[in-house]
């Protein structure tokens, strides 16, 4: 450690680090500016941040459906090992994508307030479907997220699900090809507005039609869990409606994963009183199996006073819907992640089903 930074921690340059994806750059910056207006440089010294962006294993493979690729950590492995080196001070993440529980040494240090969590509906260019209602049957729709494909099939048997992967530019021009196969793709709206495509969305896919995933619509910050500092900054940016519903919604889907990749939805609402930390939190949640068949759906509501009574909410909230059955649909697909390891030709497959399965990314 440096003289400096050992003794006067005002000169510390603390580094915000991503993905390198434009929205994982926006999304940076949105934390950056807000560290910036909360910690102005002054002239006797003050705080100073900088960026980093770096491409990670999910964004060097965008050939392979998610659900094959590299587990539950695919978007941050890589970045918090630059975390916990010290190359880097915190981590801007979709919270979506963050697994639910972090390395040993690190820890979300904020949650930003969040956009509208709802996923919505892009057309293809030229055409005038407006909603999942106007597509003619037989439409291919995209979306790489096994929550959104679960849940449509129930409601909307006459429709295809396809894979679509890439980074939001590279699915619009896919959507937009004129060969291309997709009428309409779903995406999360937060992203969508963020990057600035937010006029090509033509409507909304609300609860009960489709949950939305864990945390949609967040961003998180993570950090080295012995960097005070850090953790003191990090406090600015906190937005504690957001942090208590994304925390009770990650907690019911820590209990749910149980090691499997399962297709949940969630919707959240947290009424406060004015000017007081603690309200009214009801969160539903659900889980479909892969094929549309078997959906289980609940609902809890209580007054939370603190983030833990927000957890235990999330956790309660699991256990119901595992005991009302969500067990019989985690099961089968545990039975199915089995099936496929057993099939697979060499170990280094095995592993990759194996490690994928246990996977929240490919429920996003
Ligand atoms: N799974 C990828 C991903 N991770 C975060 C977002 C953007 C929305 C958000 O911040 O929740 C997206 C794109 C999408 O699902 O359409």
């Amino acid at each position: 450690m440096t003289e400096q930074s050992s003794t006067d921690s005002a000169m510390r340059t603390i580094t915000l680090a991503s993905r390198g994806s434009q929205l994982a750059q926006i999304q940076t910056n949105i934390v950056l500016a807000e560290l910036e207006a909360a910690f102005p440089s002054t002239s006797s010294g003050g705080h100073k941040f900088t960026t980093s962006f770096m491409s990670t294993a999910g964004d060097k493979n965008q050939s392979q459906a998610l659900y094959l690729l590299g587990g539950k950590a695919l978007w941050t492995k890589e970045l918090e090992v630059a975390l916990k080196e010290g190359d880097v001070d915190m981590l801007v993440h979709s919270l979506k994508d963050v697994p639910t529980t972090l390395p040993d040494g690190c820890l979300l240090g904020a949650i930003l307030k969040r956009e509208d969590p709802v996923d919505s509906l892009v057309v293809k260019k030229g055409k005038s479907w407006k909603t999942l209602e106007d597509l003619p049957d037989g439409s291919v729709v995209g979306t790489s997220s096994v929550r959104r494909v679960a849940q449509l099939r129930r409601k909307f048997p006459k429709l295809q699900f396809l894979d679509v992967r890439g980074n939001l530019n590279t699915r619009m021009a896919k959507l937009d090809a004129e060969d291309g196969p997709y009428a309409a793709l779903i995406l999360a709206k937060a992203g969508m507005v963020r990057v600035g495509f937010g006029d090509r969305l033509t409507s909304d896919i609300l609860p009960p039609t489709l949950y939305h995933a864990v945390s949609q619509g967040a961003l998180g910050v993570e950090i080295r869990s012995d960097d005070a500092e850090a953790l003191r900054l990090c406090a600015a940016l906190t937005h504690w409606e957001t942090e208590w519903r994304c925390l009770a919604e990650r907690a019911c889907l820590r209990v749910l994963e149980g090691g499997c990749s399962v297709p949940v939805g969630v919707f959240s609402e947290l009424s406060a009183p004015a000017g007081e930390q603690k309200g009214v939190l009801k969160l539903t949640g659900c889980v479909t199996a892969i094929d549309g068949q078997t959906h289980v759906e609940h609902a809890v509501e209580e007054s939370v006073a603190s983030r833990e009574e927000a957890e235990a909410l999330g956790a309660k909230l699991a256990k119901i819907l595992i005991e009302t059955g969500a067990k019989e649909i985690l099961d089968e697909i545990n039975i199915d992640r089995e099936k496929r390891i057993g099939e697979a030709k060499t170990a280094d497959e095995a592993a990759k089903i194996e490690s994928a399965m246990a996977a929240p990314a490919a429920s996003t």
